[in-house]
């Protein structure tokens, strides 16, 4: 019951794929006026420039998880416009819109890969404020009685779409303790429970060592066979470990034929993008402290080509060797 409660609700405040459209500020109009003073009549045309619009970035921030806080409509201020006595109109300010890290920002022909902390890609150019009536002053013409109006801001609609960047990313079906097994290893606290489908959302935890090293680790939701048909929460929330560099299978080794498991996450994970299971991967044999674990660990070891370690996540056993397996591997990649 409360599994199908939750799976209608969708995780509806996590986004990662959202339409936005990014409108940069109007410039300000030029003016038209002239000096005027006691015994000159006709002066000099000294009209101020229209403002320029503010623009539209979009710039990365590492405490953001996700797209929820980015607004469909995005404008930057309006450029002021010229007034007389030669004063320029001030320019609009920009809007900075903060995204997570792995955003990827995309319309033809911008395509924008947001990946480090700070980082900023102009998506709207604000409009050109116009020019005021000294500049179309000539010999002919000392009293030009006009000025150019601002421009329009450039309007862009735009495809943002996360994809999380973390060292290491959890796979495994529901209920195998992958949350469980972050809540041991970082400083996350993701919910678990013993019902399948407890987390619906992505989740991030760091995992610091005690010289300080740290590695971020991917949490998603659990994956089914069929999952590249839809089936369970489908298999789209694998674009939050497709950027992993490695993938850590949890499985729980109390199960019967904890192996079957294992070829159906690879078989998802390939379904979802090929070449995705050929990543640096490494077995986690979760619930090693069950009953029949011991059995199947030893039996599964005899045939295995993958480095497998056995944990107890729940009772925070072996996860250090887990952790510093992760280390070692981490980097030999780089
Ligand atoms: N006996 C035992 N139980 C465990 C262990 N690790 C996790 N569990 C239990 O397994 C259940 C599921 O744990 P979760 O961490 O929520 O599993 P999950 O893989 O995140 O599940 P989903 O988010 O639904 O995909 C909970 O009841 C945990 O207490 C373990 O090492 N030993
Ligand atoms: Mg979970």
């Amino acid at each position: 019951m409360q599994e199908n409660y939750k799976l209608r609700l969708g995780g509806r405040n996590f986004t990662d794929r959202m339409r936005c459209t990014a409108i940069g500020g109007h410039g300000g109009s030029g003016c038209v006026s002239f000096f005027r003073d006691v015994f000159v009549p006709r002066g000099p045309p000294n009209g101020g420039d229209g403002g320029h619009g503010g623009d539209v970035w979009f710039e990365v921030d590492e405490n953001e998880t996700s797209l929820s806080c980015v607004k469909q409509r995005l404008s930057a201020r309006p450029g002021m416009n010229g007034r007389g006595k030669a004063m320029h109109g001030p320019r609009g300010s920009d809007l900075v819109v903060r995204v997570p890290k792995g955003t990827l920002v995309r319309e033809i022909p911008l395509h924008a890969d947001l990946t480090t902390h700070g980082q900023r890609v102009l998506v709207a150019r604000g409009g050109l404020g116009g020019p005021g009536n000294p500049h179309f002053s000539s010999p002919t013409d000392r009293q030009p009685h006009y000025a150019l109006r601002g421009l329009a801001g450039q309007t862009r609609t735009l495809d943002l779409e996360l994809k999380t960047i973390a060292d290491v990313g959890l796979v495994g079906l529901p209920n195998a303790g992958k949350s469980t097994f972050l809540s041991a290893v970082s400083n996350a606290h993701p919910k678990i429970a013993a019902y399948p489908f407890t987390t619906l959302n992505p989740y991030i935890g760091t995992v610091t060592f005690r010289d300080t090293h740290q590695i971020t680790v991917a949490d998603i939701p659990g994956l089914i066979p069929g999952a590249h048909r839809n089936v369970g929460l489908g298999h789209s929330f694998l674009r939050h470990v497709e950027r992993s560099r490695i993938l850590v299978y949890i499985v729980d080794i109390s199960r019967p034929d904890p192996w079957n498991d294992l070829r159906a996450l690879q078989t998802e994970l390939d379904l979802y993008k090929p070449g995705l299971a050929e990543r640096p991967s490494l077995v986690v044999a979760n619930k090693a402290d069950a009953a029949n674990a011991r059995e199947n660990f030893e039996k599964w070891r005899a045939m295995a080509d993958i480095p497998m370690i056995p944990v107890s996540a729940k009772q925070a056993k072996n996860i250090t060797k887990v952790t510093a397996t992760i280390r070692t591997m981490l980097e030999q990649l780089k």
